[in-house]
């Protein structure tokens, strides 16, 4: 660096430094000799004394009377240090103006001229204080002073080639550069060589290669897997090929544990040709999702064949033809989709596919469509010429112009054929419908389909912007047709749900499945109440307990019961009645009485057992055991008695309707008999007692026996009469009663009956 520039040293004296002088014996000198030996008094002479010029100033008359700026390269210095204050070689390189001042000036600034031994420099800032040197040092790097770009090669100032190729020119390359450059640019040369050989041996290698072969004979053909064929609906009727066919074979083997469809291909003979190697190469390295995978093919005469994978729910052709697979139009669009995006696929890899239709399209088994049959044109070229009516057939998916002029298919091409199989979708039928494929003419294009505008989820949800899509696919200009780009997006716009397939099944099971779980609620309501009813109708005709008995299966044992009573009643002059009455007015009557009869009973402890004709028979004490089973069936008895006077005969209203009633109580055993309706019986002898009693009544009369009476005794609260000793058939004399009443504020008073005949109360 030659140029001048200020350095500032800063200098603080301290107490300790002005100590360590004073020990050191520096300020002996001071003040003329006499000498400062109090460390205050040497601060404050070094902080007041005013110091004469340079030249004047020393130690007795300035404290700091010397400083300056030595500069000296290390290279010149041996033992690390420039100085003490000469270098070895005796040379100084910089040596400043001398300064001098008291201790207060703080920061020293020299005016060093410049620097001029590059490299690294020691400076040195060199203070005398009192009688003492000090020198405060400190490095720097040494630089030569450039000025690139001034147009001029300051050398003194170290510009040259290197490092100012502005100014100085570029420094001439040395031989060992143009060695290096020339083995870097041959190195480039070699490896982009060896690249695109190793490329070239690749693609060659991979056009040659044959694993893609098979041995037709080592396929393992499938000859059972049938499919229903899509041209069959077709066929039947508007062409007639000679065979009734209803099914259409897409012939199956297994490759490699992969299901594949083989694709027959009728040739006499079959050369390997490149140009059948560069169709195959070029298909195999088709890999997309809607784009039928290549597997193989066989190419011994006669077993010529292409191998695609096989896709198990058919052609789209053959679903949409099948009236029983339910198809929404949110599975239409994701169909039209998958076509969309897998001919996408295809052109941006230079294919046309040129035979679009809906049988090469193919769905596998998670309802994704795949573009198959693409390519190998060579390949799958056949000498056996096309059927004509499969031919006419499929020329409905061709642009008029391609049949007439028998171009080569173009992209445009398959998007007018793409626009054939929307028509598809849409009409799940036939493109030609109506049509007689023979008749049409070349530029017949199958209608519009006609969609009805309401918001059912079979309905197209956006008609008019499908039909425009159909239209534009099959503009008379082909440049007007959109690419498949184009066309997913705008099925992807137009189509409201973005569902794929398998969620859109998933949606389909769950709504099922809610439908299916409120049928079931609903059947199950119905079960229910089914059930309820039965076992009102069971509960109504045997007793709870012997009804669920039965219900799970067990045999009821017959059961005997010590104490009950048992209720007969009978109408009286029934057979005068019935022979006055149709049979329908008996059963009228019959009916009306015993619903009566059965209001009453439901409101006391008895069991209704059966009605025989005009009898009713009721008991009390089983099947539930009471005690108060006497008094249950007298108290009973009085209101059937009381609504038997009241009871007006439909058919006959002024004739009164009498009833006899007989009571008797004691030990009954029941069970169910019969296995075919089961009936609730009671056997023993107080059922046949208490029909004696009843057949010995009289009309409007609870006849009760003596046993009857002893139960109503002890309960108390009943009126009675005495009848008296009577003979009874079967049973000889007996003591029975009339129960005339009952009174409820009487049982309190004593638990008896009172008894109103013959003049006497018996309490
Ligand atoms: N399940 C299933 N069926 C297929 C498959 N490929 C073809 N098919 C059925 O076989 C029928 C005939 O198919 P191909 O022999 O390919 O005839 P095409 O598709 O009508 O016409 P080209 O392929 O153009 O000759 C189709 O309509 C489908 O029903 C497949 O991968 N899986
Ligand atoms: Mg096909």
């Amino acid at each position: 660096m030659s140029q001048g520039f200020n350095t500032t040293t800063e200098l603080i004296l301290t107490i300790p430094f002005y100590q360590w002088l004073i020990d050191q014996g520096f300020f002996g000198q001071v003040n003329f000799t006499q000498g400062i030996t109090n460390v205050n008094d040497a601060k404050d002479w070094c902080e007041t004394t005013t110091c004469p010029a340079p030249s004047a100033a020393t130690q007795e008359n300035c404290c700091i009377h010397h400083m300056n700026l030595h500069s000296c390269p290390l290279t010149d210095i041996t033992n690390g240090l420039c100085g003490p204050w000469i270098p070895a070689r005796g040379q100084i390189i910089t040596h400043s103006e001398v300064l001098v001042g008291n201790a207060l000036v703080g920061n020293w600034t020299n005016y060093v001229p410049g620097l001029y031994v590059l490299g690294q420099t020691s400076i040195i800032s060199h203070f005398k204080i009192a009688g003492a040197s000090i020198a405060l040092v400190f490095d720097l790097t040494v630089e030569p002073k450039t000025d690139c770009g001034n147009g001029v090669c300051e050398s003194d100032d170290g510009e040259d080639c290197s490092v100012c190729p502005k100014d100085c020119g570029t420094c001439p390359l040395e031989d060992w550069h143009y060695g290096l450059i020339t083995a870097s640019i041959l190195f480039i040369f070699i490896l982009i060589g060896v690249i695109y050989g190793f490329f070239a041996y690749q693609k060659r290698k991979f056009l040659y290669d044959s694993s893609w072969i098979y041995k037709y004979d080592d396929i393992k053909t499938n000859e059972n897997r049938l499919w229903m064929g899509s041209m069959i609906s077709r066929t039947d009727d508007k062409f007639d090929t000679g065979f009734n066919l209803t099914q259409v074979f897409v012939p199956t083997g297994d490759v490699d544990g992969k299901t594949v469809a083989i694709k027959r291909i009728e040739k006499k003979s079959f050369s390997l040709t490149k140009c059948i190697r560069e169709e195959v190469r070029t298909v195999r390295q088709m890999d997309h999702q809607n784009v039928c995978r290549f597997v193989g093919g066989c190419i011994e005469v006669p077993n010529v064949a292409i191998l695609m994978t096989y896709c198990a729910k058919g052609s789209l052709n053959d679903v949409l033809l099948n009236e029983e697979v339910p198809l929404s139009w949110s599975f239409r669009f994701s169909f039209a989709t998958d076509i969309s995006r897998g001919m996408k696929y295809l052109h941006s890899h230079k294919i046309i596919h040129g035979r679009l239709w809906s049988s090469n399209c193919v769905m596998d088994d998670r309802w994704s469509v795949k573009v198959t049959d693409y390519g190998l044109e060579t390949f799958r070229k056949s000498c056996v010429c096309e059927d004509e009516n499969i031919k006419k057939q499929k020329q409905v998916y061709l642009e008029p112009e391609l049949v007439k002029s028998q171009a080569i298919p173009t992209e445009h091409s398959d998007v007018y054929a793409f626009s054939v199989i929307l028509i598809e979708i849409a009409t799940r039928g036939d493109p030609f419908q109506e049509e007689d494929p023979y008749s049409v003419p070349i530029d017949w294009q199958p209608p519009l389909p006609v969609f009805e505008k309401t918001s059912d989820e079979n309905n197209c949800p956006c008609p008019d912007e499908y039909c425009k899509l159909i239209s534009i696919c099959r503009s008379h200009n082909p440049i007007e047709r959109p690419s498949f780009e184009s066309i997913k997006r705008r099925l992807q716009r137009i189509n409201p749900n973005k569902q794929n397939p398998v969620d859109l099944i998933i949606t389909m099971m769950e709504k099922y499945s809610k439908h299916l779980e409120s049928v079931v609620a609903e059947r199950t309501q119905d079960l229910m109440a089914e059930k309820h009813r039965t076992e009102t109708l069971l509960y109504s005709m045997l007793p709870r307990s012997v009804a669920d008995s039965l219900k799970t299966g067990l045999s009821v044992q017959a059961e005997s019961f010590d104490q009950c009573t048992i209720y007969f009643s009978d109408i009286v002059g029934f057979t005068v009645l019935c022979s006055k009455s149709s049979a329908l007015e008996v059963v009228g009557l019959l009916n009306r009485l015993y619903t009566v009869f059965d209001e009453i009973i439901e409101n006391f402890c008895v069991y209704k057992v059966e009605t025989i004709g005009d009898a009713y028979m009721v008991a009390s004490g089983l099947p539930k055991r009471t005690s108060n089973h006497a008094s249950e069936i007298a108290k009973m008895s009085l209101k059937i008695v009381e609504a038997a006077k009241h009871f007006k005969i439909p058919h006959l209203p002024n004739a009164p309707l009498k009833i006899r009633i007989g009571l008797h109580s004691g030990y009954v055993c029941a069970g169910v008999v019969g296995r075919t309706m089961p009936r609730y019986c009671l056997f023993g002898d107080t059922v046949n007692t208490a029909s004696r009693m009843e057949s010995n009544g009289e009309p409007y009369k609870i006849h009760i026996s003596d046993d009857t009476y002893s139960e109503l005794a002890i309960t108390g609260g009943f009126q009675v009469e005495e009848r008296g000793v009577i003979s009874v058939k079967g049973k000889g004399d007996m003591r029975t009663w009339w129960l005339t009443g009952y009174d409820p504020c009487k049982m309190d008073k004593k638990q008896s009956l009172t008894e109103i005949s013959k003049g006497y109360d018996m309490f």
